[in-house]
């Protein structure tokens, strides 16, 4: 399925990401490169002296991805695990290069989330201070910002603690409150909402809906898809790195809840037969011991 319907004419482009590629090269995986048969003489081995080379495997993390994201559009990544979400984000945020095809950014884009930077054995205030300004703000402009990030975290006195006292509910909201406390053009979401209470998940989705409806772009990736659904207005729905589908989150989340349910009914089916196939198994040979009892 193709991209949405345009409903109007005056969409301004924020995102276009064209016949994108991203593969991952991981090293030192399986066997060491050893000479052709036949050609392992001290010349050849002369030739390779250093080269202890260790496998290269090759992730192909997203094959051929194309669309074009809008401003005011919040747009949901959902499939299944190691289907290329987050890589896709990352790849969209600027952070992963592409083997090929293109990412063109209509303004700035940021991932949310500035855990690289903050230090767990620094208080919540220091780390305030750290993230904010690894996100461009000025020092002075993080002191503006800064009674409404710890406001917005929640955390009360634990913001003068070291951030490894925590609950990973309280250093993610902290995290969250840095994150947006300068907003990009296009913000990139990694599975935040799924942390912290009902309570915080609503403050943390109206301040993304906030920023969507002041016509930012928001791609964000969630496990829960009905998190995608309530959040996003459309949704691409990830299957090995490509595109199955793209259209209104609603279409799409419930047609990948489909597929996920129909795979559990049939491999619940698979399982029972195979459960009473042993059974059955179990039984005839049961069966056959008693008459071989009775005979002795
Ligand atoms: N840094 C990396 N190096 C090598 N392979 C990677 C790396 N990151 C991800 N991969 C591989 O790329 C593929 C896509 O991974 P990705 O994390 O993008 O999927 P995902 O859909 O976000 O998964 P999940 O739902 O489990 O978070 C997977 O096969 C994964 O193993």
């Amino acid at each position: 399925m193709g991209a949405p319907e345009a409903t109007t004419d005056d969409r301004v482009p924020s995102v276009i990401v064209s016949h994108l590629d991203v593969v991952y090269k991981v090293y030192g995986v399986g066997k060491t490169t050893r000479p052709a048969p036949g050609a392992d003489n001290v010349v050849t081995r002369w030739i390779n002296r250093g080269k202890r080379h260790m496998g290269v495997r090759e992730v192909h993390a997203v094959k051929d991805v194309s669309f074009i994201a809008y401003k005011g559009e919040s747009i949901g990544i959902v499939g299944r695990n190691g289907s290329g979400k987050s890589t896709l984000l990352r790849a969209v945020a600027g952070l992963i290069p592409a083997a090929n095809g293109e990412v063109y950014h209509h303004g700035q884009a940021a991932l949310l989330g500035v855990s690289a930077v903050l230090a767990r054995q620094l208080t919540g205030a220091r780390n305030v201070f750290i993230g904010a300004q690894a996100l461009g703000l000025s020092k002075q402009e993080v002191r503006e910002r800064y009674k409404d990030i710890v406001r917005f975290a929640g955390i009360g006195e634990f913001i003068n603690l070291p951030m490894s006292s925590y609950s990973s509910g309280m250093a993610s909201r902290l995290r969250f409150a840095i994150s947006t406390a300068s907003v990009p053009d296009i913000l990139v979401v990694d599975e935040a909402l799924s942390t912290g209470d009902a309570e915080f998940r609503q403050r943390a989705s109206d301040r993304i809906e906030e920023f969507r409806k002041s016509a930012g772009t928001v791609f964000m990736v969630s496990h829960n898809a009905s998190t995608i659904k309530a959040q996003c207005t459309r949704a691409i729905w990830m299957e090995k790195g490509e595109v199955v589908m793209d259209g209104p989150s609603g279409e799409v989340v419930d047609a990948y809840q489909a597929m996920v349910k129909a795979e559990a009914e049939a491999k619940k089916k698979k399982q029972q037969a195979a459960a009473k196939k042993k059974q059955a198994k179990e039984a005839k040979k049961r069966a056959a011991g008693s008459g071989s009892d009775k005979e002795g």
